[in-house]
């Protein structure tokens, strides 16, 4: 079932296309990543298909409907959004923060059991030990953590998460990911780091130049010809040597590293 659907989105600002013609369709249970240079135009796809920014031609549907014809209020009961602008008031207390996410249902529910979905938030991201805790006084992985949690509290049908490992060390990265695919919801995450995709993603939207470049499973997206011609940058698929399992493995080449 398609819960998403992107059709021939475009974005203009200050008469530069910044994402154009842009096709897509997001399923129940699929984890859609965006991947692509820096300004490539990720971010302001994702901001199209969470409703953050109304396209400049195109339309977005979620469920059907027509994005712009869906009260905010509504959306937020579908969609949650993990982005780089999100700037809590540092003095909230982490509990707080994260029952934020619970406001789109406020009175469809008892309080207590809002309670509980904040609590199992926490534990799910392995924050319970900090509840108490100000949003100012975590850090950066912490209140990355914290952003998730608030997410999940939401309840949504569909996640947009906006590079949601970029302060996280490399365990934690995948740790993270890892604990966003076991919730089964649909996820859109715009990720910088390629090594993650595989692993996370089932389908992967390649961006360049403002324009999709490929949409394509993990394994066809990321082939040699595609991430050379799009990143400059080299991958190969090598045999683990102690497991029976495949690496890949992007060369970044470090002209300034001497030879040894
Ligand atoms: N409001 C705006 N006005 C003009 N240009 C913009 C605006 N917003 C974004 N841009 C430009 O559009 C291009 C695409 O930006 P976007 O943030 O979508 O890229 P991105 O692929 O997410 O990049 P990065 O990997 O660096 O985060 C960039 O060159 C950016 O400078």
């Amino acid at each position: 079932m398609t819960l998403l659907e992107a059709r021939d989105v475009s974005a203009v600002a200050n008469g530069r296309r910044l994402v154009d013609g842009v096709s897509l369709s997001v399923a129940a249970g699929d984890r859609l990543a965006i991947i692509g240079p820096n300004g490539a135009g990720k971010t302001t796809l994702l901001r199209m298909l969470c409703g953050a920014l109304p396209p400049s031609a195109g339309e977005v549907r979620l469920s059907g409907r027509r994005l712009d014809r869906i009260t905010s209020a509504e959306r937020a009961l579908n969609m949650a959004v993990v982005g780089q602008a999100d700037q809590p008031d540092p003095r909230l207390a982490l509990i707080d923060y994260v029952e934020l996410g619970r406001v789109p249902h406020a009175g469809m529910r008892r309080m207590r059991e809002d309670r509980d979905i904040v609590l199992e938030a926490l534990r799910r991201t392995g924050l319970l030990p900090l509840l108490g805790r100000s949003i100012g006084s975590l850090s950066g992985g912490e209140r990355q953590r914290a952003q998730l949690a608030r997410a999940i509290a939401q309840e949504p049908k569909i996640l947009f998460l906006d590079e949601p490992t970029n302060h996280l060390d490399p365990r934690a990265r995948g740790e993270l990911l890892e604990l966003v695919a076991g919730f089964g919801t649909s996820v859109v995450a715009v990720l910088h780091d390629l090594a993650l995709v595989a692993p996370f993603a089932t389908r992967v939207a390649v961006m360049n130049n403002a324009r999709l470049h490929a949409l394509a499973t993990p394994r066809d997206a990321l082939t040699q010809q595609l991430i050379q011609e799009v990143f400059g940058i080299d991958v190969f698929r090598l045999r683990h040597p102690t497991e029976d399992r495949e690496l890949t493995v992007f060369d970044v080449p470090n002209r300034a590293a001497s030879p040894s």
